[in-house]
């Protein structure tokens, strides 16, 4: 089993590239996609598959969530060339940023260029839905804003900056066509467009933080993707991002719903189609 490393240094990113590059044949991927809980049924798109479990990646940590198999991907969607998270690493599950964001410096090295984050996140704008896609046009982060960083530390200059720009994180460009792909697909009742809030998890939120986060701007929450995306864009990688609305928030103090991880996998198992043939149409559109 990999342990996570003490800290951040150069040499075991390169290590795990390289490690990657001797298992990865003849594919180059572009592109990287990380699937979110449940939804690792995009990793079904690849065809002609190499698997590579993190547990025998150097440097790489357990995945340790349900609904996150845990495992790597090499191959082709609609006929390009992609690596493939079947699952990510939280910081909830003990991990430090930059432990999160290390696997996008290891497609940075692979040569990436493109990353689509996925997530399962719930809905705090009243007007959506759950089962709703959101192209995230911009996040909050508040483990982010609070020094939980994955550039905090020693900067790799190799990689990127000191200090990274973050306000083009999620491409223009790239959130068009992902709409685009969407319209094509005859999902535009379901597709939306908003503001992700990371939060650390893994208690969901109160209904006092969910309104907070209403306030703020927020349009849904999850644990994940802004580490992520913050690593990625340091190095340079261009990013999509979407959540899948997968449970309601609370916002109400006389309600009797609540909100549960089944409830996340469930919805993500429902919409998991429709998240593949937009993913993929778009892969193929890249
Ligand atoms: O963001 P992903 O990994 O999709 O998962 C979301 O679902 C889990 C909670 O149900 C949390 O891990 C949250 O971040
Ligand atoms: N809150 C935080 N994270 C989540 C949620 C939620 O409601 N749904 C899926 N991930």
């Amino acid at each position: 089993m990999a342990s996570p490393a003490e800290t951040y240094s150069t040499e075991k990113v390169h290590e795990s590239a390289n490690f990657l590059k001797s298992k990865m044949g003849s594919v180059k991927p572009k592109i990287g996609v990380i699937c979110g809980s449940g939804l690792s049924g995009l990793g079904e798109l690849v065809e002609n598959k190499i698997i590579i479990k993190y547990t025998d990646i150097p440097s790489f940590v357990e995945s340790t969530v349900p609904g996150h198999k845990g495992q790597m991907l090499f191959g082709q969607i609609n006929g390009k060339d992609v690596v493939c998270m079947q699952g990510r690493f939280h910081p909830y599950e003990g991990y430090p940023a930059w432990v999160v964001g290390f696997p996008l410096r290891v497609m940075k090295l692979l040569g990436v260029d493109t990353v689509l984050a996925t997530n399962a996140a719930g809905g705090i704008n009243p007007d959506f839905k759950v089962g709703d896609f959101m192209v995230i046009k911009d996040h909050i982060s508040f483990p982010g804003l609070s020094g939980f960083n994955p550039l905090r530390g020693h900067n790799d200059e190799s990689f990127g900056p000191r200090f990274p720009a973050m306000n083009d994180s999620y491409d223009k460009k790239l959130r068009t066509l992902f709409k685009q792909c969407a319209s094509e697909l005859g999902l535009d009742n379901i597709m939306r467009e908003g503001v992700y809030c990371n939060v650390a998890g893994p208690s969901y939120e109160t209904i006092a933080e969910l309104r907070l986060l209403l306030k703020l701007g927020g349009d849904a929450v999850g644990m994940s993707t802004a580490q992520e995306v913050v690593t990625a864009r340091h190095c340079g990688l261009k990013v999509v991002a979407c959540s899948l609305i997968t449970n309601e928030c609370i916002l109400e103090y006389d309600s009797n719903k609540t909100v549960c991880h089944e409830e996340v996998l469930e919805t993500s198992k429902q919409r998991a189609q429709k998240m593949e043939s937009l993913v993929s149409k778009f892969i193929g559109k890249l």
